[in-house]
């Protein structure tokens, strides 16, 4: 059997080599050729699985896909032509309520405000938007929930409408990208959407590119208008809008999921699947090949204040590390992909343990479980 692995896919060749013969590909620049005689294709959201892709593939019957999203593959076409489809869903929700963490305690930082004086609001209440439910809670942060799909079917929480999501201090994406449909995501952030935001809402996207439009946002902010920014992702990437850069207080290269943990899971999610599809049992798995994390846990001394939280968040995953290594490489250096490609390690709240002497209590510490860090076994 032949398998064909993305670059970027931790553990991909010690996993896949079980099932026969795995090559490593760079996912953006995969050709139809390469997939002659290619029985299983497993990639991530920079190759596009598409008619011109599939022209040679004259064997092809699993396409694994280690992320969440799927707007890079044409699942219709797969299905036309019996290939299985699998993707990753939840793999990295984690990493990216890590990273909008991490943000916000950074512009609360920047712009003196007090979290918990905020309402965030969460578009798109799925794998990640629960994810981020919880973190909001372990803070004590408001939040109202935006999900036209999950809110006529949940009877536990309220939901509002996007225009009165627009009215919160803090505007989270984690919408999949649609183009069709009664709420399409493609540019629901618009130059109306922009311009009826109050002064100083604080917009994060870490869900894909164009579901800002990009060149409206650079115009809305280029006339002044205050709206801290915070962009994983990009309209076009990996070509970045270069006079778009300087405006946006957090850049980064659509990393928010790249936690060891959530690549990883991405990989053992669709290394499962292909053993499912081959009739086989897996015989790896991810604690394997995990490595320690570099911190692997804090003892508190004290009840843990807002500022001690923020300092053990920051300890393990500070956004700002990225956000420099973007502005100096994205457009100039080594490039978007790059950056991508050697991404340093970074580890998930939840590879941290979290103690504390005998003055702190667990009911002191249960928020910072919630927020995701581990308890001690
Ligand atoms: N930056 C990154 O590294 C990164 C990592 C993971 C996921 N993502 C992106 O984030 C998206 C969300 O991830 P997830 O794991 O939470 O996916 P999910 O499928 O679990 O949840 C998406 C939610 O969005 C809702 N939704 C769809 N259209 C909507 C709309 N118009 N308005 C409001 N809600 C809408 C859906 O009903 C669903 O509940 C993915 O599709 C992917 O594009 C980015
Ligand atoms: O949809 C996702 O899961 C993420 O956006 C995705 O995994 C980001 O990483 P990439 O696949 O582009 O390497």
């Amino acid at each position: 059997m032949r398998i064909l692995v993305d670059e970027n896919m931790p553990y991909a060749r010690q996993l896949f080599s079980e099932f026969g013969q795995v090559e490593a590909i760079s996912g953006r620049d995969l050709t139809p050729s390469k997939l002659k005689n290619v029985d299983g294709l497993m990639i991530r959201s920079v190759t596009k699985v598409n008619e011109a892709l599939l022209t040679e593939a004259n064997k092809l019957s699993f396409v694994g896909s280690a992320t969440i999203g799927t707007d890079h593959v044409d699942k219709s076409l797969l299905m036309s032509r019996d290939i299985s489809f699998v993707n990753a869903p939840g793999c990295n929700a984690h990493s990216v309520a890590d990273y909008l963490i991490s943000a916000l305690f950074v512009l609360a930082q920047q712009h003196q405000f007090n979290l918990r004086d905020k309402t965030v609001a969460i578009i798109g209440v799925g794998n990640i938007g629960t994810r981020v439910i919880d973190k909001c809670e372990a803070l004590g942060i408001n939040y109202l929930l935006c999900d036209p799909f999950k809110a006529p079917a949940d009877a536990f929480r309220q939901y509002v409408s996007l225009e009165e999501a627009a009215r919160a201090d803090i505007i989270t994406f984690h919408v999949p990208l649609t183009r069709d449909g009664q709420y399409p995501t493609f540019h629901m952030v618009d130059e109306a959407f922009l311009s009826a935001l109050n002064p100083g809402t604080v917009l994060v996207n870490a869900s894909r590119g164009e579901v800002i439009d990009n060149k409206a946002l650079y115009r809305v902010l280029s006339q002044g208008k205050q709206l801290p920014t915070v962009l994983d992702v990009w309209e076009n990437e990996p070509h970045v809008m270069a006079e778009l850069l300087p405006l946006v207080e957090l850049a980064t290269a659509h990393i928010a999921g790249y936690s060891l943990e959530g690549k990883a899971r991405g990989t053992e999610m669709i290394y499962q699947a292909f053993a499912d599809h081959c009739g086989r049992r897996v015989s790896q798995h991810l604690e394997d090949f995990l490595p320690h994390p570099e911190i692997a846990g804090f003892n508190l001394g004290q009840p843990p204040t807002p500022e001690i939280v923020q300092r053990l968040v920051h300890a393990v995953y500070d956004v700002r590390r990225d956000d420099k290594l973007f502005r100096e490489h994205a457009l100039a250096g080594k490039g978007f992909d790059w950056l991508r490609r050697f991404y340093p390690e970074r580890r998930e709240l939840s590879s941290a343990v979290i103690t504390g002497n005998p003055s702190v209590t667990s009911l002191q510490l249960a928020p910072l479980y919630q927020l995701g860090f581990s308890r001690p076994d």
